[in-house]
Formats: C-alpha cells, structure tokens, sequence
C-alpha cells in the first residue's frame, strides 16, 4: 500500500485490545444505517454490501458490482471502489466500540472490477493514538485469496454522538446503536 504519514500509525500508537461489548468473533456487523448506500439493505441502488468478524479484529465483507455502479463501460467506478473500502474500514471500528469518521482515506486501484464481480473485503486497525485510529483494507477479485484489485489506508477520528445529531435525530441513531451486534 502506498501510504501518506497522514494514515502510518506514529510511534507509540497501540494496537486495539478486545472491547467489552464489541462484536464477537464469528458475529455478523449489520448495516448501520437502512439507507447508507454502502451497506444499507433499502437502498434501491446501493453497494449492499454484508459484513462480519472472523475473530473480533478483523471485518470481512462482500460486494457484488452492479449496472449502476459503472464508471468506464462494465467497469466499477473508483469512487464506488472507495465507498466499499470506506465501509468496511468503517464497520471494522465497530469493533473499537465508540463512534468514529473518516477523516482521510487513502486509494490504489491495482486491477479494474468487472461488473459482476464479487469483491472480497478486509479491514483491519493498526494502531490507536489519542482519538485517531489508523485502517487498512484490501479488496481482492472472486475470491478471499483472489488477486487485490484494490488496497486502501484511512485515518480514522473519533467523535461523540452529537457528531451525528446535527443533521438527524440523535435519540434515534443512539437507539440504533446501543449495541453494535445483532446476529451472534
Ligand atoms: C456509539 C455508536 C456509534 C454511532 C454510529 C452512528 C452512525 C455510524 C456511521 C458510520 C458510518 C460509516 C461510514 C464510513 C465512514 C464515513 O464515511 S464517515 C463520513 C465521512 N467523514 C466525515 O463526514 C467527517 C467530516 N469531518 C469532520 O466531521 C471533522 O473534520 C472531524 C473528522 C470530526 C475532525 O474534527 P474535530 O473533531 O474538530 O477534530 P480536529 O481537532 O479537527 O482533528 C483531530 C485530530 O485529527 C487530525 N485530523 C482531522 N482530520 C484529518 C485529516 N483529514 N487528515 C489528517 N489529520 C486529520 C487533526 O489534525 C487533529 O490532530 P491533532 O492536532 O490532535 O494531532
């Protein structure tokens, strides 16, 4: 991954520890949101993207590229690319168990995503310092082991829960996510 010092974890960034209360290893992490066009289920165009934790540090997600996430002729568009990518780095801090956003994040694109492929996702943390985590994903074509199409690195910031109540009803995505698992 060719990354900025903007997204390396500094010296002294700790690795995460298992949080109480975070998702489980084996659990499946469901959307956050019925809309979000990465991983919302209602979405009519959406990437529906579906996600889960093998061991409680990594998330592992899967999307198929559709008609309506074109950029060149049958070519996922890069930016959808990035979507994925921001999302499942996003679901992987579900397992930091405290609410974070993207503040950078960062793309290669190795290989172009036909339509209809199945992009295989990965998310993993490598480091803490202070309220910034630093992520890093890869998305690789048909298969878990198949060949990286896609590799991303992000800086994430925590925030607190008001972050989201100025453009929606905080009472309701508190409710939302009082627990971050929900199929063990
Ligand atoms: C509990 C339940 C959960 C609830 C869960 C609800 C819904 C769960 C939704 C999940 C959704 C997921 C989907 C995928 C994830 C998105 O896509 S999130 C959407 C895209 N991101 C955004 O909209 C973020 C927009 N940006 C912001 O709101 C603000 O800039 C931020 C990121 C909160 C930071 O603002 P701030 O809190 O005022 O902090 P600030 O002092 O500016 O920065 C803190 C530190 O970070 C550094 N920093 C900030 N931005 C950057 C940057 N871009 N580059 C480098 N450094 C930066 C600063 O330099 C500073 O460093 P230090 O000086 O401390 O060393």
């Amino acid at each position: 991954m060719t990354r900025s010092s903007l997204t390396t974890p500094p010296p002294g960034a700790n690795l995460p520890e298992a949080q109480p209360g975070a998702p489980s290893p084996g659990s499946a992490l469901v959307s956050h949101y019925d809309q979000c066009f990465a991983c919302g289920p209602a979405h009519p165009t959406g990437l529906h993207l579906t996600a889960r934790t093998p061991d409680g540090a990594t998330v592992e997600a899967e999307f198929t590229v559709g008609e309506a996430h074109q950029g060149a002729p049958r070519l996922a568009h890069g930016g959808v690319l990035a979507t994925a990518m921001d999302e499942v780095i996003g679901m992987s801090v579900y397992l930091l168990h405290k609410p974070y956003v993207t503040g950078r994040l960062e793309t290669d694109y190795l290989l172009p995503v036909p339509v209809g492929t199945t992009l295989h996702l990965r998310a993993w943390c490598n480091g803490i310092a202070g309220r910034k985590a630093y992520l890093e994903a890869e998305g690789r074509i048909g298969a878990p082991d198949g060949p990286v199409a896609v590799r991303a690195a992000a800086l994430f910031i925590e925030v607190n829960m008001e972050h989201f109540a100025k453009h929606a009803d905080l009472a309701v995505t508190a409710a939302d996510h009082q627990d971050y698992e929900v199929n063990p």
